[in-house]
C-alpha cells in the first residue's frame, strides 16, 4: 500500500505472555446455524475468566449489529464478514488475548485465509458438529422455520452452502456431549497445548 508503513510495536505479543501468564491465539468456531458456537464459546469464556485468563468472544449476531452492519449473507458478503473477522480475531491475539470467534463461517477457503494470518499452532478451528436436522430440531431463534417458509433467502443448510472442516484441531459433538462437557473438551486442548498452564 502506498505512503503507509508498518509500526513494529515497542511491546511484543511474547511480552504480554508473559505478563498474563498464558499464551494468546484465536478458538474458531464453525458450525451451522442453531450447532451450538455462541453457547460452546460463551461456555469457554466463563471458564477461562474463572481460570484468570484474559479472553473474549467476537459473536456473528453481534459484530453483524456494529462493525459488520449492512452485510448480507449472499457469498461476497459472507466472504467480507469473515475476512474482517480474522483480522479482528488477529489483533485480540496481538493484545494477547484468546479470543473465540462464533461465525458460521461456512466456507473452507475464508477460513484457511483467516488461518494464514496467525502464527502456527495459535489458530485453533473448531468443528462445533451438528446434523442438520438436529439444528432445525433446536431452531433457537425460529429462522429455521422461517428459511423454510422461503421468507428467508440463502439461509445456510437449506439454500445456501456449508462446507465442513477437512482438518479442523477438534471436533465438539453437540448431538451428544451436553454444553459443560464440550466446554471441558476446548480446555483440556487448551491445557494440552500450553495455552494455559496446567496448574490454573
Ligand atoms: N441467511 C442466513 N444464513 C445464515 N444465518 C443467518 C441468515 N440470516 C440471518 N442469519 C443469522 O445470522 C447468523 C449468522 O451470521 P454469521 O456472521 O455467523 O454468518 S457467516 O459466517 O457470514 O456465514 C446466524 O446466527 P447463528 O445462529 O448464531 O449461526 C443467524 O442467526
Ligand atoms: N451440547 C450443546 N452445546 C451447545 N449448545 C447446545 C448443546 N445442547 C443443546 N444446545 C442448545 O442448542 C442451541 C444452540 O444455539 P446457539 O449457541 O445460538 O448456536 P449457534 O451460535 O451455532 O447458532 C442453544 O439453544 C443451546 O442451549
Amino acid at each position: 500500500m502506498d505512503n503507509i508503513v508498518w509500526h513494529t510495536s515497542a511491546i511484543t505479543r511474547e511480552d504480554r505472555h508473559h505478563l498474563n501468564g498464558h499464551k494468546s491465539g484465536v478458538l474458531w468456531f464453525t458450525g451451522l446455524s442453531g450447532s451450538g458456537k455462541s453457547t460452546l464459546a460463551n461456555a469457554v469464556d466463563a471458564r477461562l475468566y474463572e481460570l484468570g485468563v484474559r479472553s473474549y468472544v467476537l459473536d456473528g449476531d453481534n459484530i453483524r449489529h456494529g462493525l459488520n452492519k449492512g452485510l448480507g449473507f449472499g457469498i461476497e458478503d459472507r466472504i467480507e464478514n469473515i475476512r474482517r473477522i480474522g483480522e479482528v480475531a488477529k489483533l485480540f491475539a496481538d493484545s494477547g488475548q484468546i479470543v473465540s470467534t462464533a461465525f458460521i463461517s461456512p466456507f473452507r477457503e475464508d477460513r484457511e485465509q483467516a488461518r494464514r494470518l496467525f502464527r502456527k499452532g495459535e489458530f485453533i478451528e473448531i468443528f462445533v458438529d451438528c446434523p442438520l436436522t438436529i439444528c432445525e430440531k433446536r431452531d433457537p431463534k425460529g429462522l429455521y422455520k422461517k428459511a423454510r417458509r422461503g421468507e428467508i433467502r440463502d439461509f445456510t443448510g437449506i439454500d445456501s452452502p456449508y462446507e465442513a472442516p477437512s482438518n479442523p484441531e477438534l471436533i465438539i459433538e453437540t448431538y451428544r456431549h451436553s454444553i459443560h462437557k464440550a466446554a471441558e473438551l476446548v480446555i483440556a486442548y487448551l491445557r494440552e497445548k500450553k495455552f494455559i498452564p496446567l496448574e490454573r
